[in-house]
C-alpha cells in the first residue's frame, strides 16, 4: 500500500517545490513591486507580516514605522503591499481625483466577509451603497441630530454628578463608548437612550467590540479561515471559534431590529425628532439586492460599531490628556464658563465650534488618540504613481498609516506632548492638511460631521461642568496605543482608565 502511495508522494513534492521555487522567483524578480525596498523576508512571504501582527499581538504597524527608517519613505511590507510614509503623499494618493479606488479583498473583509460599505471592495459597488448612506451624514443632517447627541451626553453629566457626590470610581473606558452606542443606535433605530443608564454602562457591548477588533486583525491576514467560519451555521461556528460568538450575536440582535422596522412592528420612527436611518434605507429605491435582510443587518453592523467605538477611543484619551494638564483643563474651562453661563443650556454647535480653544484641544485629541492605527490600503485600477523615482502600475496595493504622519517630528515636533496651541499659531491652517484621523478621498469616513458634532458637544458639555482626577491613570499602560486591532489598543494588562469625578469650579 505504502509503495503504491510513493510516486503520488513524489509527484506532490516535485510539483510543490516547483510552485514554492517559482513564486520565490516571481516575487523577487518579476512582481511589480519587486524593485522596492524592503526587508527580505516580507518580499519573500506574508508570515512575515503574521509574526508581527498573529505572534506578537499587533505589532507590524510598530515594526512599519521602525523599517521605514531603515529602508526609507517606501518599502515593500508584504509581497503584494508598498507602504509610503510621507505626510506630503497622502493627499496625493487618497483624494477624489485618482479614479477608481478599490480595497483589496483582504482589506475590505476585514471584519468579516459583510456586504457593508466599510467592506465593500468593487468601486462601483461602493458608490452606490455610499451615495444611499451620504445623505444621512451630510453637516446639515448632522445639525438636526444635535438634540439626539445631547440626550445621551445629559444623563452621562447626571451620573457624573453622583458620582461626584458618592466619590465612586468611573472607567472612561466604558462611559464614553455608552453615550456614542446610544446615538447611533437613536439614529439607525430611533432607539431611546439604555447603553448610558446601565449600572456598568454596557460593558458587555464594548468588550464585544474589542473582541470583534482583535479577530479582524487575523481577517486580514488569513482572510479565509474567517470566510470559512462564517460559512457555517452559527452554531457550528460558535463552537468552534468561540471568540466569533458573540460577534454573531450581536449581528443576530441587529438583523431583528431592521426586520422589525421592515415588517411593521417596530414604529418607532414616526415619533421620533429625526430621521432614522434603517427605515428610510428600507423605503427608499435601492435595488431588491441592496435591501436584502443579510444586507442591511450587516450594514448596520458596520454603522453601528464603526459609529461607536471610534469616536469614544477619541473621548477618552482627550479626556485623559485635558484632566492630566491643569492649566490646558483650566483655559479650557475659562473658555467654556464664558461661552456657557447656564451649563444646561449649550450653545448652537457652529457656536461651539467657534470658540478656538475647544477647537484646538479637539484637533489635538484627534491627532494624539487617533483611533484607526491600521494602514490604509488601497488599489488605483485607473492611476500608476511614482514616488521619488519609483514608478508603481495602476493596482498596485499602496498603504499609508495615519499615525507615521501624527507623529512626524518634522510636522509635529515633540508629537506625543498634548500641545493644543500647535493649532492656534500662525502655522495652524497648514497643519490641518496633516491630520488625518477621518483619511480623506471616497472613501474617507463617512461619519466625520457626526463623530466632530460628538466630539464638540460632549467635551464642551462634559468640561463645562466637571474635572477628573486621573492619578490612577498609567498612561504608557492606559493610554498610549501599543497594540494594532485595526484599531489601537492599550497594554493587555491595563484595567482601563479609571478616574474620580468632581465638579468643576
Ligand atoms: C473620531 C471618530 C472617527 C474616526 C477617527 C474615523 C475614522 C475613519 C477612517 C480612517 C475611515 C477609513 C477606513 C478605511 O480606509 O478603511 C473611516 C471609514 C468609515 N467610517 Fe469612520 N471614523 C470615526 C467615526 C465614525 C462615525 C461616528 C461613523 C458613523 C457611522 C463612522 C462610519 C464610517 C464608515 C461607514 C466608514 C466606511 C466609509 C467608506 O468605506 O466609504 N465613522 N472612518
Amino acid at each position: 500500500m505504502i509503495e503504491m502511495l510513493i510516486p503520488f508522494l513524489q509527484w506532490f513534492l516535485t510539483c510543490t517545490l516547483l510552485y514554492t521555487a517559482s513564486l520565490v522567483v516571481y516575487r523577487l524578480k518579476f512582481h511589480h513591486a519587486a524593485h522596492i525596498p524592503g526587508p527580505f523576508l516580507a518580499k519573500l512571504t506574508f508570515l512575515y507580516g503574521w509574526y508581527y501582527d498573529l505572534y506578537l499581538d499587533g505589532q507590524y504597524a510598530f515594526k512599519i514605522k521602525e523599517l521605514h527608517k531603515i529602508y526609507g519613505p517606501i518599502i515593500r511590507i508584504d509581497p503584494d503591499t508598498v507602504h509610503i510614509n510621507d505626510p506630503d503623499y497622502f493627499e496625493v494618493v487618497h483624494n477624489q481625483k485618482n479614479g477608481r479606488q478599490v480595497k483589496p479583498p483582504h482589506i475590505a473583509e476585514m471584519f468579516g466577509p459583510y456586504p457593508a460599505l466599510l467592506g465593500t471592495a468593487s468601486h462601483e459597488l461602493h458608490r452606490i451603497r455610499r451615495t444611499a448612506l451620504n445623505p444621512f451624514f451630510s453637516r446639515k443632517s448632522v445639525m438636526d441630530l444635535v438634540p439626539t447627541i445631547q440626550r445621551p451626553t445629559a444623563i452621562l453629566c447626571k451620573r457624573l454628578e453622583h458620582a461626584s457626590l458618592t466619590g465612586e470610581t468611573l472607567n472612561l473606558k466604558y462611559i464614553f463608548p455608552a453615550v456614542t452606542l446610544d446615538i447611533i443606535n437613536a439614529y439607525c433605530f430611533a432607539r431611546e437612550p439604555t447603553t448610558v443608564l446601565e449600572p456598568d454602562f454596557g460593558k458587555k457591548e464594548t468588550d464585544n467590540v474589542a473582541t470583534l477588533l482583535k479577530v479582524s486583525l487575523l481577517n486580514t491576514h488569513i482572510p479565509w479561515l474567517m470566510r470559512f467560519t462564517y460559512s457555517l451555521p452559527d452554531r457550528v461556528s460558535k463552537i468552534l471559534t468561540p471568540a466569533v460568538a458573540k460577534i454573531l450575536d450581536f449581528r443576530k440582535e441587529l438583523s431583528y431590529q431592521v426586520e422589525a422596522i421592515r415588517n411593521g412592528q417596530d414604529t418607532a420612527y414616526r415619533t421620533a425628532t429625526h430621521r432614522t436611518v434603517f427605515h428610510e434605507l428600507l423605503d427608499s429605491k435601492l435595488p431588491p439586492d441592496e435591501l436584502d435582510p443579510a444586507r442591511l443587518r450587516d450594514e448596520a453592523f458596520s454603522l453601528v460599531t464603526a459609529g461607536s467605538d471610534t469616536t469614544a477611543h477619541v473621548l477618552r484619551g482627550t479626556t485623559y490628556h485635558i484632566s492630566a494638564n491643569p492649566t490646558i483643563r483650566q483655559q479650557l474651562f475659562n473658555e467654556l464658563k464664558a461661552a456657557i453661563p447656564d451649563p444646561n443650556n449649550l450653545p448652537s454647535l457652529p457656536e461651539l465650534e467657534k470658540l478656538p480653544y475647544l477647537s484646538a484641544v479637539i484637533h489635538e485629541g484627534l491627532r494624539l488618540t487617533n483611533p484607526v492605527t491600521h494602514r490604509l490600503v488601497r488599489q488605483f485600477p485607473d492611476k500608476a504613481f511614482e514616488y521619488q523615482g519609483y514608478m508603481l502600475p495602476p493596482n498596485t496595493t499602496i498603504g499609508m498609516s495615519p499615525n507615521l504622519v501624527h507623529f512626524n517630528e518634522d510636522k509635529f515636533p515633540e508629537p506625543h506632548v498634548f500641545k493644543p496651541e500647535r493649532w492656534l499659531g500662525p502655522d495652524a491652517a497648514r497643519l490641518q492638511r496633516y491630520l488625518i484621523s477621518f483619511s480623506r478621498g471616497p472613501r474617507g469616513c463617512l461619519g466625520i460631521n457626526l463623530a466632530r458634532a460628538e466630539l464638540f458637544i460632549i467635551l464642551a458639555t462634559v468640561f463645562r461642568q466637571f474635572e477628573f482626577n486621573v492619578s490612577a491613570v498609567v498612561r504608557s499602560r492606559d493610554i498610549d496605543l501599543s497594540r494594532d486591532f485595526i484599531l489601537g489598543a492599550v497594554a493587555v494588562d491595563s484595567p482601563g482608565t479609571l478616574v474620580k469625578v468632581k465638579l468643576a469650579g
